[in-house]
């Protein structure tokens, strides 16, 4: 049934684009029309990230702007059952000029996409008003408004404001180095215990990164670095997380409706995640109202220090709006960070010289004894990151010399922009010293966490984290690829709902070092 249903869909697309191959769509006004059909066939190829990219770069030629057809293209990584892509540019970018990560948001189906490479064109959307480019927003029966609601990546409008102004001040009270360096101690005991030979470093910082974010966000220890054991709300968050990514519940939405139990299952996974997070909720709520909130350890979580400035600035908060908020920050901000610092592990492993580098300059700041950095060390290591933005205009936008006509899904392609070679010398060559002479000669050729008034809310505690466990790591251990490693030649990046390394495994060292209290 399935392979009928997978061939049937695939004999429709392949229909769809002869019929309409280099026909330029009426809708995109003077804006260049790019045929979406050899990155369709690297797609089918099962090209990794960058070598998609590279294809559709090429296609692309110089122009700064261009309009894309979004495929169905749904193929299914069999290993993993995941998704491995369905729109004609991935715009959920990575690796950049030097080190660098991803993390992404996502749009399906048969909509045209307008494709940002050029700095000059990103800054027009970036910076054009919200009653000009809003963000997309999801709406009711769609797996992703059940999970992902309202908050602050998919809103727009006074309810954005409310929650943006909010969590501004709370997310810089989250700046402790602390809780980061202590939860760092806890992983290199867990690594100790637990492992030994080549260790695959994306999934061990996913473990990290959630226990931290769990931590900021709520203050709420999931033990992640406990046992090998995955603790049951990190399962359920999983599941759904894989759930919401499925092509063909995102194509064919009515699929959602239907009384199947694997939707049922949905939706009691999110439910039980729910209960999870508004328990947490009311337990804050119940601890402010009653004056229990009186120590340093259980009052500096995002979430606590929200409700503080609800109070504080007479803002009634609304737990379901609370509950969207501390959903999409969970979602938001570990994955992107774990990718970050994988990556980073990876080209510091790749070039030892470097790493010796890196490790000489945290020597040189912290010492040479392991040791949790303080924020004012910290202001003295420089470490990386990258990302995307969905924009869909509700006017023409003027944008360099183009006009985007309205409705038409916008994206920044910070992948392309950060490996245009106009503006990065070599963009494929890993060389962190670029950043140390400033090469970035436009202020929106180097956009990680995105730019303009919806930027990445979380920037500072992300950097934060990634210089702590990076500086920790620095000075704990040193690390090589293995001789076999799939990764020997280049970074393997595979385009999931996040963009995601494969496999990187690395061998660890222990060096001698005392912790230093
Ligand atoms: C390396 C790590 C990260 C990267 C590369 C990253 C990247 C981004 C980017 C590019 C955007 C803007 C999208 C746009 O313009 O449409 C964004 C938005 C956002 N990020 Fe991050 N992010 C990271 C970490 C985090 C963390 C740690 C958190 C929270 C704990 C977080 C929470 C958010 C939220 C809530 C938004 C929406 C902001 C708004 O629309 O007002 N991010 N992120």
């Amino acid at each position: 049934m399935f392979l009928i249903i997978f061939f049937t869909i695939l004999l429709i697309i392949i229909i769809h684009y002869v019929y309409n191959f280099n026909k330029i769509p009426k809708e995109s006004g003077n804006i260049p029309y790019v045929s979406g059909l050899p990155l369709m066939w690297a797609l089918i190829r099962q090209k990794p990230h960058d070598e998609v990219e590279e294809i559709m770069s090429k296609t692309s030629g110089d122009h700064e702007i261009y309009l894309v057809e979004q495929i169905l293209t749904f193929f299914f990584l069999m290993k993993k059952n995941y998704v491995y892509d369905f729109y004609v540019v991935n715009y959920r970018n990575c690796r950049g000029p030097a080190t660098k990560l991803a993390a992404g948001a996502t749009r399906f189906g048969p909509f045209k996409q307008i494709n940002f490479v050029s700095p000059e064109c990103v800054k027009d959307l970036l910076m054009a008003s919200e009653d000009v480019a809003p963000k997309i927003e999801f709406h009711p029966g769609s797996v992703f408004y059940d999970f992902f609601g309202k908050g602050l990546p998919f809103s727009n409008g006074d309810l954005w404001k409310t929650y943006r102004k909010l969590a501004t001040p709370a997310f810089n009270s989250t700046l402790r180095t602390d809780m980061i360096g202590e939860t760092t101690m806890e992983l290199f005991t867990f690594m100790e215990k637990n492992l030994s030979g080549p260790t695959d470093i994306f999934i061990l910082l996913q473990r990290i990164t959630i226990e931290i974010l769990g931590k900021m966000a709520f203050g709420h220890q999931f033990n992640c670095l406990k046992s090998l054991e995955i603790p049951h709300m990190i399962n359920v968050y999983k599941y759904i997380i894989s759930f919401v990514e499925s092509p063909l519940r995102i194509i064919f939405p009515f699929i959602n409706k239907l009384p199947l139990e694997s939707n049922k299952k949905f939706l009691a996974a999110i439910k039980e995640f729910d209960n999870f997070i508004y328990e947490i909720i009311e337990k804050k709520k119940d601890e402010m109202n009653n004056n229990k909130i009186n120590n340093k350890e259980n009052s500096s979580d995002l979430l606590t220090k929200m409700l503080e400035y609800s109070k504080q600035e007479g803002i009634n908060t609304d737990n379901k709006q609370l509950r969207d908020e501390m959903v999409n920050n969970f979602v938001a901000g570990h994955d992107t960070t774990a990718v970050a610092l994988t990556v980073s592990l990876y080209y510091l492993a790749k070039y030892p010289e470097i790493q010796e580098r890196a490790r000489s300059e945290v020597i040189n700041i912290l010492g040479d004894k392991l040791t949790i950095p303080t924020s004012e060390q910290l202001k003295g290591i420089h470490p990386p990151t990258t990302l995307i933005n969905l924009r869909k205009p509700s006017k023409p936008i003027k944008v360099g010399s183009y006009v985007v006509p309205k409705d038409n899904l916008c994206i920044a392609n910070i992948w392309q922009i950060h490996h245009n070679p106009k503006y990065w010398e070599n963009p494929n060559q890993y060389n962190p010293d670029r950043f140390l002479i400033n090469e970035k000669s436009h202020p929106f050729s180097w956009i990680p966490f995105s730019a303009g008034h919806r930027n990445c809310i979380g920037q500072n505690f992300s950097l934060m984290e990634q210089r702590v466990i990076l500086s920790m790591f620095l000075l704990k251990y040193e690390w090589t690829l293995p001789k076999d490693s799939i990764n020997k030649e280049k970074l393997i990046l595979e385009s999931q709902f996040l963009l995601r390394p494969v496999n990187i495994e690395l061998l660890f060292t222990e060096k001698e070092f005392v912790y230093q209290n």
